[in-house]
C-alpha cells in the first residue's frame, strides 16, 4: 500500500444557499493518479482549491499527511502581456526557489531550449509545460494541475499527458488532476472520480466509462449523437438512467456518498 499524502473527508461546499458539493471523499497517495472529471460548473476547482487551503469547506476535514508537499499548476497563467518577462524569470520568481533547479524542471518538461523566450510568446502546450515546470519546483510529492492540457489540440494533449505520467514515473509523486476528456486521459490515469455536486462514480476509468451515471453526463461512447459533454445544461440533475429529474438530486444505489 503506497504512502496516503492527503484525504478529503465528507467535504460539502455551500455558496449561499447553494449546494455545489454534497459529501466527497477521497484520498491521494504517493505514485497514484487521479483524474477529476465533471461538468462545467460541478466544482472540480473548487474541490481542488479546498485541498490546497484556498477554499474552506462548509463542513467536512482535508487531512494533509505531515510530509505533503504539493505542487500546485493552475487554471490560467495571469501575466501582464507588456510586461517583459522570461521563461527563466519567470521561475525565478518562485517563492524559495533554488535558481539551479530552473534549468532540470524545464528539461523534464521538454523546453529547456526557451529558457530565455518570452513567456507572452508561448504557444499554449509550451505555456502548459512552462506552469509544469514551475508546479515542479517546488520539490512535491503531490501534483495538484487544474486542466493541464487546457488550450492544446488533440496530439499536445495526450503528449501532455504522457509528460505527467512520465514524471509521476520518475518521481513516484500523486497526481491529482482535473480532464474533460476521459479518453485522452484514461491510458495515462489509475483513478476517475466523476462529480457533479457529489461523487457519481469512481474507479478505474474502465468502470467509470461503463458507469450509467458517467454515461448520463458525457453520453455512451459510440453513441455520438448523445455525446453532449459541452452543450450540457445544468439547470437540472439526472438521475442514475440518465432521466431528467427537475428538482434537487436523487439518490440510488450507484451514489457513493452517504444519504
Ligand atoms: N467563492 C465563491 N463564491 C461563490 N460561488 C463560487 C465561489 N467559487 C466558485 N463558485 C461557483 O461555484 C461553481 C463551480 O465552480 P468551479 O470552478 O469549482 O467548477 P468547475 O467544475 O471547476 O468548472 P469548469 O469545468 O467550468 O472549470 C461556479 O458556478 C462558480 O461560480
Amino acid at each position: 500500500m503506497s504512502t496516503r499524502l492527503a484525504e478529503l473527508k465528507d467535504i460539502s461546499i455551500q455558496f449561499g444557499d447553494r449546494p455545489l458539493l454534497e459529501h466527497i471523499n477521497m484520498s491521494l497517495h504517493q505514485g497514484e493518479i487521479v483524474t477529476l472529471i465533471g461538468p462545467n460548473g460541478s466544482g472540480k476547482s473548487t474541490l481542488i482549491r479546498t485541498l490546497l487551503g484556498l477554499q474552506s469547506p462548509t463542513t467536512g476535514d482535508v487531512i494533509r499527511h505531515a510530509t505533503l508537499r504539493i505542487g500546485y499548476m493552475p487554471q490560467k497563467l495571469h501575466i501582464d502581456p507588456t510586461l517583459p518577462l522570461t521563461v527563466r524569470h519567470f521561475l525565478g520568481l518562485v517563492r524559495g526557489v533554488d535558481k539551479r533547479d530552473i534549468r532540470p524542471a524545464l528539461e523534464k518538461v521538454g523546453i529547456p531550449h526557451l529558457e530565455q523566450a518570452q513567456v507572452q510568446v508561448l504557444s499554449g502546450g509550451e505555456t502548459q509545460r512552462l506552469l509544469l515546470a514551475r508546479a515542479l519546483l517546488n520539490k512535491p510529492n503531490l501534483l495538484v494541475l487544474d486542466e493541464p492540457v487546457q488550450g492544446v489540440d488533440v496530439n499536445g494533449q495526450v503528449e501532455l499527458y504522457h509528460l505527467i505520467a512520465s514524471i509521476r514515473d520518475e518521481l513516484n509523486c500523486g497526481v491529482l488532476m482535473i480532464s474533460h476528456d476521459l479518453h485522452l486521459v484514461m491510458a495515462q490515469t489509475d483513478t476517475v472520480v466523476c462529480i457533479n455536486q457529489h461523487v457519481c462514480c469512481s474507479g478505474s476509468p474502465q468502470h467509470v466509462k461503463g458507469h450509467p451515471a458517467y454515461q448520463a453526463l458525457f453520453g455512451v461512447p459510440g453513441a455520438e449523437d448523445s455525446i453532449a459533454i459541452y452543450a450540457h445544461s445544468h439547470d437540472h440533475v439526472h438521475d442514475d438512467s440518465g432521466e431528467v429529474v427537475e428538482e434537487g438530486h436523487v439518490h440510488s444505489a450507484s451514489c457513493q456518498h452517504h444519504h
